[in-house]
């Protein structure tokens, strides 16, 4: 048996059989910390996993040309976004808006509350578990035996930010909260606007995505290292620190390295978009790299519909045949989280016509 120390994160999941189960997962900062040698066998992952890829520029929207009215630029700028919707399911956002000192202030607190000591996390958190992610821990936890990922992770609501949802907030760096609903705030505008540009971008009514989101809602997520998987939400807003790559997008059945330049925010199509716009946008297929040898920080807001919202794939000349059927947001979710991880895109098959 290997000697882990007496850090753990507990998780919880459904096995097989339907039945609860708890398991205590090492904690990955932890061990880094102790500056282990040999990786114990859990984090040990299948060769194919760690494939080697090939630097890649994604397609980048320039926020600033589509939010200018009727242009010829702005018209280049949503072709653009249709075909990077389509083909990446990613892309960067230049020019989004969000001031340096916002983003700085989240990377400050964020790096806050990772530095504390992991009693003080565990405190500053408070006790929360549950099979859909919520709190500080553990990502995608399915069994006994799967391999782990190098990863720690804190996971909340961000809208609405009521008691229910604050317990798992943390409760140090001070300012997190606050930051934190800044920044949130903040990723609100950037989304509406692209979920306006992609609906205008594949012909549809301005707000035919839009208003399946209302009331407006989002999941800061802070992450670190991550296996392959698509995600659940809408749409995905990305920033790392501590590190220039680590992200990766399979296309053509190719991994790649996306460069990220700094001054770039990151767009990830989730599942339930792509169910939404009937197949026309696709979620992508992404994982992260981590090292044992230094910290990488990501934080991704995840925009969802509400939790009780019917999603609908959109209909209409341009919709093409059915591809997805009506689901209701919180049944998706929670069937994403029980079976992940997948090999493949599998969570999104419970949502396709057969
Ligand atoms: O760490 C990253 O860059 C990716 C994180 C991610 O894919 C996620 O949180 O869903
Ligand atoms: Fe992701």
């Amino acid at each position: 048996m290997e000697n882990h120390g007496d850090h753990f994160h507990e998780a919880q999941y459904t096995d097989q059989n339907g039945v609860l189960q708890t398991t205590k997962i090492p904690v990955v900062q932890e061990l880094a910390r102790k500056g282990i040698t040999n990786l114990p066998q859990r984090f040990i992952t299948s060769p194919q996993t760690l494939s080697a890829t090939t630097q890649v520029e994604v397609p980048t929207i320039d926020l600033l040309k589509l939010r200018v009215e009727s242009d010829s630029s702005r018209y280049r700028e949503l072709a653009k976004l249709a075909g990077a919707a389509k083909e990446w399911g990613m892309f960067l956002v230049a020019n989004h808006g969000v001031h340096d000192s916002v983003l700085d202030s989240v990377k400050d607190v964020v790096m806050g509350f990772f530095g504390l000591s992991f009693e003080e996390k565990k405190k500053s958190v408070g006790s929360f578990m549950s099979v859909d992610n919520m709190g500080y821990g553990r990502n995608f936890v399915r069994s006994e035996n799967q391999p782990l990922d190098w990863i720690d992770r804190m996971t909340m609501v961000a809208s609405p930010v009521d008691d229910e949802n604050l317990r798992v907030w943390p409760k140090k760096p001070h300012n997190f909260r606050e930051v934190m609903v800044k920044y949130a705030e903040e990723t609100q505008v950037i989304f509406s606007d692209l979920l306006q540009a992609m609906a205008e971008a594949l012909s549809l009514d301005k707000n035919a995505f839009l208003q399946q989101f209302e009331p407006k809602r989002s999941e800061p997520d802070l992450a670190i290292g991550i296996t392959p998987h698509s995600d659940a939400s809408g749409l995905t807003l990305l920033i790392q620190f501590g590190a220039n790559d680590g992200l990766q997008v399979l296309k053509d059945n190719k991994w790649l390295s996306p460069i990220w330049p700094q001054d770039m925010l990151l767009v990830n199509i989730g599942d339930l978009m792509e169910i939404m716009s009937n197949g026309k946008v696709t979620s992508s297929w992404h994982r992260a790299t981590t090292s044992t040898n230094y910290e990488r920080f990501s934080v991704a807001v995840f925009y969802n519909p509400p939790p009780d919202a019917e999603i609908e794939p959109m209909r209409g000349e341009n919709s093409g045949e059915g591809m997805y059927k009506k689901v209701n947001v919180r049944e998706y979710v929670k069937h994403y989280y029980k079976i992940s991880p997948t090999v493949g895109k599998e969570a999104i098959l419970y949502a396709k016509v057969v």
